[in-house]
């Protein structure tokens, strides 16, 4: 099958420096994918290069198997912008209007409910919506549109814990019916736990760790023990207080620690904390 986004040795340099270097990833299709990474750590920048947006100083990206154009994005391909771009002149119900003549793809049915279910009022002008329900209508437009794939861009930063479990949840049942892929940046990495089935992880404008959850989970393992244990090859975070040293390490059981399995919290914390390690 046709991986849903493909990046080879993906660059891009603003006028500051470096936003992405070397990035290469791919991303199959069907699939939840956290990309994760720090504050300024070019998770923006990737996915509007993906969305033709941005030409990248170098490499290459694929969509759905096509190089983005000037022309505009990939029809199969919807964005969630950070700042959310909806006119706050309209109401709910114009918003979704303009998004049913604006899409030959458009499924009204979904959209509504989807807006109906965040309990979000049709009659109500944007401009009046919180936040989270601003959130919700513009995810509404984004997947109405039913695309195969959906980059979103920090879309659980201003919502309430219910409504970013409702969103996980909404996400996930379309990637079962649907086969859609989603890719989903979050500094929440809690929330993404059970939810995301592959990863991204991005530190300083490189692919830091990226693959399978489950497998890079079984590949890794949070070692707790005695600080003068000799610490296992493969390394990636080592934390001691008093006699004691936990130990984040790319390796199978170890034999004298106590082997612990870790969360996806855990895996991505111990590599953000520790940005300058070896690439995985
Ligand atoms: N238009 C621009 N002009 C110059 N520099 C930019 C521009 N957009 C982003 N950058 C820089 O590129 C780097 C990556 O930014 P980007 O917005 O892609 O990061 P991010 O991972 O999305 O961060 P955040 O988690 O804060 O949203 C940062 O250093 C940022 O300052």
């Amino acid at each position: 099958m046709t991986p849903a986004l493909e990046a080879g040795a993906l660059a891009m340099r603003y006028r500051r420096g470096w936003a992405l270097r070397d990035c290469a990833f791919t991303l199959p299709a069907g699939r939840i994918s956290a990309l994760i990474g720090p504050n300024g750590a070019g998770k923006s920048t990737l996915m509007r290069i993906a969305t033709g947006l941005l030409r990248p100083t170098g490499g290459a990206i694929r969509v759905l198997g096509e190089e983005p154009t000037h022309r505009g994005a990939h029809p199969g391909l919807a964005f969630l912008a950070q700042d959310k771009p909806l006119y706050k002149g309209f109401t709910v119900a114009e918003m979704l209007r303009a998004g049913e003549e604006l899409n030959p793809t458009w499924d009204r049915e979904y959209a509504h409910r989807l807006v109906r279910e965040a309990g979000v009022p049709a009659h109500a002008r944007i401009g009046t919506l919180s936040g989270g329900q601003r959130t919700r209508v513009a995810l509404a437009l984004a997947l109405g549109r039913r695309p195969r794939l959906v980059l979103l861009d920090e879309p659980l930063a201003d919502l309430d814990p219910v409504a970013r479990q409702e969103v996980m949840q909404t996400l996930l049942a379309e990637v079962a019916d649907t086969e859609l892929t989603v890719l989903l940046s979050s500094h929440v990495i809690a929330d993404l736990d059970g939810v995301c089935d592959h990863l991204v992880l991005l530190t300083d404008g490189r692919v830091r760790l990226h693959g399978d959850v489950d497998e890079l989970l079984a590949g890794h393992r949070v070692l707790i023990g005695s600080r003068d244990l000799e610490p296992p090859p493969g390394v990636v975070e080592f934390r001691a207080t008093g006699r004691q040293a936990t130990v984040l390490a790319r390796t199978g059981d170890v034999p004298g620690w106590d082997n612990n399995a870790p969360s996806l919290e855990e895996l991505a914390l111990g590599y953000l904390r520790s940005p300058k390690e070896a690439a995985a």
